[in-house]
């Protein structure tokens, strides 16, 4: 990767706390960090250590405390929350731990409420095939296996060609097998793709499947490190 290349998200001095009352929350303390297109990125951390409030502000669900995040030379962190919703609209595909998929939409009419609404999209047939699940387009969820369901809502999220894929413990709810079939999806689509792909987990096995993995813990990332030989999906197990 060319380094002197732009990145999509640069964060310097990134902060949040959280205030409940009396009681305050310091989850993110000065994180520092540029991601480029095309990266495939792995955040580890311990649980609390801050990962989902990062990926949430990169994404534009929530707003930081203080220091600076800009996207593709757009100060984020200076967006209001009209702002955050185009963003998050145009630019962002999110894949959650569990695949909120609506029962009573087939596969493809889960994908097809993201396509109606972006502006390039790919057919939602092209997004189930990505995944691998362009036979069971006419599948409702209940009829698909967990990890089937969140291959729709990897393909619902891909749908919009977003240029950012953030995806928080995308495999917390599957078996290694089932897991691993998800991650050669996401494998698959970082390839067909230029998207950045941030993907954050307790889960230290699949770090061996990204070229850049992170590790948070306290709020900071303390590591940050290039993997010159990233596995394929279906090498890792836990
Ligand atoms: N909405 C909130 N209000 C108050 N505190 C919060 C809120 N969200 C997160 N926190 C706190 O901020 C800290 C960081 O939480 P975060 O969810 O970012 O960690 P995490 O590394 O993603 O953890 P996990 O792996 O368990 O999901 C934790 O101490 C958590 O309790």
């Amino acid at each position: 990767m060319d380094d002197s290349a732009s990145p999509i998200f640069s964060a310097r001095g990134l902060s949040k706390t959280y205030r409940m009352g009396e009681t305050e929350v310091r989850a993110l303390r000065g994180v520092d960090l540029d991601l480029f297109a095309g990266e495939f990125v792995v955040l580890l951390g311990a649980s609390g250590s801050g990962k989902s409030t990062l990926l949430n502000i990169l994404g534009g669900l929530d707003h930081p405390s203080g220091g600076q995040l800009s996207c593709r030379g757009r100060q984020l962190s200076e967006f209001d929350d009209a702002g955050l919703t185009e963003f998050r609209r145009r630019e962002v595909g999110f894949v959650f731990q569990f695949y909120n998929l609506i029962p009573s939409l087939t596969a493809e009419e889960n994908v097809r409420l993201v396509t109606d609404i972006a502006t390039q999209p790919m057919a939602p047939i092209e997004a189930l095939r990505l995944v691998g699940l362009e036979q069971r387009a006419e599948h409702f969820p209940a009829q698909l296996s967990g990890g089937e369901q969140q291959r729709v809502a990897i393909a619902r999220a891909i749908a919009k060609r977003p240029a950012i894929m953030l995806c928080d413990e995308p495999t917390g709810a599957l078996d290694s097998k089932t897991g691993v079939r998800v991650l050669q999806s996401l494998q698959h689509i970082h390839r067909e793709t230029d998207a950045l792909v941030l993907i954050i987990t307790h889960n230290a096995a699949i770090a061996a499947i990204a070229d850049r993995v992170l590790q948070m813990s306290d709020g900071r990332v303390v590591s940050d490190q290039r993997n010159s030989a990233p596995q394929p999906a279906d090498s890792v197990s836990w």
